[in-house]
């Protein structure tokens, strides 16, 4: 495909994900209909996609109109790309650009328009950021880096490094975490590289890995990974001591791949229904890594930035809390309740830790912590509770 071709086709999935098409499903559904697309025009319409949501609300300023042409044209303005080499209408370009096109468009207002947030998030943004809330912001309009997680029980990090250049893929230990990588060449190497095919690598942003590194687990403890989802954080717990390991979802399909990928890293983990989940109780450590906004991976899943409403940021937080309470009851006398979030936003940080607190009188938060974006990783938030 052409420069041209695939602008083309990024308008054309932005219209599907604007008609309400979640943005992973036009995609594919653009893919399977282009049996003509190589991987590398898939990757680029990809990445077009992509960064034209992650600043649909600048780019629609400066490219006239909130559609696919308009975000596209928006997109070229913005990085000094001349549109009228692109929308020339030959092949399978988009159609040259009309005197309205060519006319239309502005600079984005400053504040939220600029910093591609919603109006009427950003004083709840900007409570929680304080002074960081615009570096944050502009952080979460660009790509995220690619991350890796080294399975320390198969591999050390500098054998993963070795191996995973051997394959094209150029990495660098990622400070925050002892098992993080950053992919600095050859991301799209990962997949078929043997270090990820055999389990000594896994996909995983570094502050995630953190929020699993920051826990004190011991051989032999009883863990459960209360809201698992994929299973991510699953098996970095795994990989850090021999546990007794279980793992749990409200969304049990959302588990599915998780066996496939325990045999990979050599892992037992026990999945477990909501019946289940009780009777096996209690449990040395109940990890949370509850539903969020999302708001310190928005620059992975930009789509959620746009979707998210003030009734649906009350409705998480309704979740997490009713999550922590439940989950609560599953801990052993001596055990510790962990939270975390990939949300940038109190709402559902430090305020939910409160929130348990004064409803839980017999327990103590004697730890937590935030990862911001500007440092290099998804944004997250963790806390440790224990019974006093
Ligand atoms: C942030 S995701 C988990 C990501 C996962 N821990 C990882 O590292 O890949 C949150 C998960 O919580 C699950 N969930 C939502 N409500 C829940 C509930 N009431 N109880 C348990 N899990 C829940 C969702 O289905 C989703 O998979």
């Amino acid at each position: 495909m052409t420069p041209a071709a695939r602008v083309a086709a990024a308008i054309e999935i932005l219209d599907a994900i604007r008609a309400g098409s979640a943005a992973e499903q036009a995609l594919t559904g653009w893919a399977r209909r282009s049996r003509f697309a190589g991987s590398k025009d898939r990757a680029a319409v990809r990445d077009h996609v992509f960064d034209a949501l992650r600043a649909r609300r600048s780019l629609a300023a400066l490219g006239g109109a909130e559609t696919g042409r308009g975000l596209m044209l928006g997109l070229c303005r913005r990085d000094g790309i001349d549109p009228g080499t692109l929308f020339t209408g030959e092949g399978h370009a988009p159609a040259p650009l009309s005197t309205e096109e060519l006319a239309v468009g502005r600079a984005p207002a400053p504040g939220p328009e600029a910093m591609d947030i919603p109006d009427w998030l950003w004083p709840v943004f900007s409570e929680s950021l304080g002074e960081r809330a615009e570096a944050a912001a502009r952080v979460l309009q660009s790509r995220a880096p690619v991350h890796l997680r080294v399975n320390l029980a198969k591999a050390s990090r500098q054998d993963a490094i070795a191996a995973l250049a051997a394959d094209g893929v150029t990495c660098v230990p990622h400070p925050a975490a002892e098992t993080a990588l950053e992919v600095i060449e050859g991301a799209r190497a990962i997949r078929n590289s043997a270090a990820y095919l055999d389990g000594r690598v896994e996909l995983q942003d570094a502050a995630s890995q953190a929020v699993v590194a920051a826990l004190p687990l011991r051989d032999g403890m009883r863990v459960l990974d209360y809201c698992a989802g994929g299973g991510g954080k699953t098996l970095a717990l795994g990989a850090r001591a021999r546990l007794s390991l279980f793992a749990h979802d409200a969304a049990p399909r959302r588990m599915r791949d998780l066996p496939a990928r325990a045999d990979r890293a050599g892992l037992r983990v026990t999945l477990l229904d909501g019946d289940e989940v009780g009777r096996k109780a209690p449990y040395d450590l109940v990890l949370c890594d509850v539903p969020c906004s999302g708001s310190g991976s928005w620059r992975r899943a930009p789509e959620g930035k746009w979707l998210l409403t003030p009734e649906g940021l009350d409705q998480l937080n309704a979740t997490q809390d009713q999550i922590l309470d439940r989950a609560a009851g599953l801990v052993a006398p001596q055990g510790m309740l962990a939270y975390a979030t990939c949300s940038q936003l109190d709402r559902e940080n430090g305020e939910r830790i409160d929130a348990f607190l004064a409803r839980h009188p017999g327990w103590r938060c004697d730890w937590r912590r935030s990862w911001p974006v500007e440092g290099g990783t998804d944004g997250f938030f963790a806390a440790h509770l224990t019974r006093d």
